[in-house]
């Protein structure tokens, strides 16, 4: 692409009509005008839509929001003459835009760190009143393994949840289904003309940060339905970056690191007057231990799919599985070594690791060869240490890329190495930020 003429982003107030339930977030890069619509289902409480703090979580979601347009242009500059914000509220918003689209910069070879101008004018720190909240937790559900391992902890711990999605489609509303409880869902619509732009000629396109995106509207949420505390299912594993660009990591899963969730969950505290928690339930686990307390149960395994092309805005019509992405060559590999043999294959449709044409790719989730790949996949040493594990196995052993690799994955690590990491895998990190008594129903280390 053509060096894009630079232009100022600028972010509208947002807007919430507490009589139709919408909320509108309008935005204009240069010439161009966007405005991205969420739509929230009957029952909300218009008193909640009129406290300082839901102004406050508006302002910060408009911000958030507006990083789809943004990255159109990918200006220096960004403005938001009518939003107030604090410190750390500013500091949260730098991150967005910063490490939050650091694969977008990193795969468009954009250098924006330390440059971007974020310019507001500035909110006292003053204490918010808290609104008054009923003690329930609002529960994102992804349609994949790990919201769905949320809710086996959860309802093992008898703490009631409501079930919380945006746009939810395919799997999230087929778990939802299994799950058996109302569920709350918002309809966020974004401006077409920003995704026919996208790509074309002189505009750029790439990845956001959609869990700080789900995370913002979940806070709307839990402020209009009256909810104290919104659980995520970020593991551990999201906190490893993918590539150094810029003089710094890029993580394609920025928005489910465990720096991340410090940062969000004290935005959230402060602007509630402490009245809204926010923490990951899963974030004691690796993917390997989530797989494992996945396969403890059947009843989701026909209907949940942690493959992303389910949830692409068009719609997906093929197989819950797709079988070619690393998602679904990751999953597969962390679910082999906790469950049995056809279970797995019943639910891929195929076995994975006996495909000679996936070689490259399972590589590459080693880190035998290429990078890290831009998915939401767990740490390289990680795979490399269940793929190990799996050559240990008979049922598995003699599959093709179990076989090929084993070799090549003791050279790169030692047998030692690779038996550790899977004993590391299966411990529990103090890393966390769940609440101790909840932590301590759940049997995990104190945070
Ligand atoms: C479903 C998916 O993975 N989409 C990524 C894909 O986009 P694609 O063009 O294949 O399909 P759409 O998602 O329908 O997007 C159409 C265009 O709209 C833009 N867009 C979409 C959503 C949005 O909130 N803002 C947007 O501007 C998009 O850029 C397209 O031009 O490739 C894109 C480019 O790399 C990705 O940005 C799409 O990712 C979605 C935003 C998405 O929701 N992805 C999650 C499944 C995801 O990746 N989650 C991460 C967590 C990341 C985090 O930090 O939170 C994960 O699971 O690891
Ligand atoms: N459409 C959505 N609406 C609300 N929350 C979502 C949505 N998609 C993902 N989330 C939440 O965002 C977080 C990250 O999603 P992620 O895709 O990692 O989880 P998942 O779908 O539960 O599991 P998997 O990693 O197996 O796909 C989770 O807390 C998930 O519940």
């Amino acid at each position: 692409m053509n060096a894009p003429v630079p232009t100022v982003f600028t972010v509208f107030a947002p807007h919430f009509d507490a009589e139709l339930g919408i909320a509108r977030f309008g935005y204009a890069l240069g010439d161009l005008h966007f405005e991205e619509r969420l739509a929230f289902p009957p029952g909300w409480n218009a008193e909640n839509a009129h406290t300082e703090a839901f102004g406050r979580i508006l302002n910060l979601t408009a911000l958030v929001l507006g990083v789809s347009y943004f990255k159109l242009l990918a200006p220096f500059t960004i403005s938001a003459p009518t939003i107030g914000l604090t410190p750390s509220e500013r500091a949260f918003i730098l991150d967005i835009y910063e490490n939050g689209l650091g694969e977008f910069y990193a795969r468009n070879g954009l250098k924006r760190f330390g440059q971007i101008a974020l310019e507001t004018p500035d909110a006292a720190a003053a204490p918010v009143p808290a609104p008054k909240l009923a003690a329930r937790t609002l529960l994102p559900i992804g349609g994949g393994k790990d919201s769905l391992v949320s809710v086996q902890l959860l309802e093992s711990a008898e703490i009631p949840f409501t079930p919380f999605a945006v746009n939810p489609k395919g799997p999230i509303l087929t778990s939802i289904e299994k799950i058996g409880l109302p569920p709350l869902y918002v309809t966020r619509t974004l401006d077409p003309e920003m995704i026919r732009l996208s790509g074309t000629p002189g505009f750029y396109n790439g990845h956001v940060p959609s869990t700080a995106i789900n995370s913002m509207i979940a806070s709307l949420v839990a402020l209009l339905y009256s909810y104290d505390r919104i659980i995520l299912s970020n593991e551990r594993s999201a906190s490893e970056g993918n590539v150094v660009f810029d003089g710094r990591e890029a993580n394609h899963q920025h928005s489910k690191s465990l720096d991340f969730e410090r940062l969000i969950a004290g935005v959230l505290s402060d602007a509630t007057g402490g009245g809204l928690g926010y923490f990951s339930l899963l974030r004691p686990f690796s993917e390997a231990r989530i797989a494992a307390i996945f396969a403890r149960e059947t009843r989701f395994d026909r209907v949940f799919s942690s493959c992303n092309r389910n949830f692409r805005l068009s719609g997906h019509d093929g197989p819950l599985w797709c079988g070619n992405c690393p998602k679904c060559h990751f999953v597969f590999l962390i679910l082999a070594p906790a469950m049995e043999k056809p279970r797995l294959l019943g639910i891929f449709g195929r076995n994975l690791l006996d495909d000679a044409d996936k070689e490259a790719a399972y590589r590459e989730l080693t880190g035998l060869a290429g990078q890290k790949p831009w998915e939401c996949v767990g740490e390289i040493l990680e795979a490399a240490a269940c793929l190990y594990r799996l050559s240990e196995q008979a049922e598995w052993a003699d599959d093709v890329i179990v076989s090929r690799l084993k070799g090549d994955l003791l050279t790169h690590y030692g047998r030692p190495a690779l038996e550790r990491a899977y004993e590391e895998l299966m411990a529990d990190s103090p890393d966390h930020l769940v609440p101790s008594s909840l932590a301590s129903r759940m049997g995990l280390d104190a945070a």
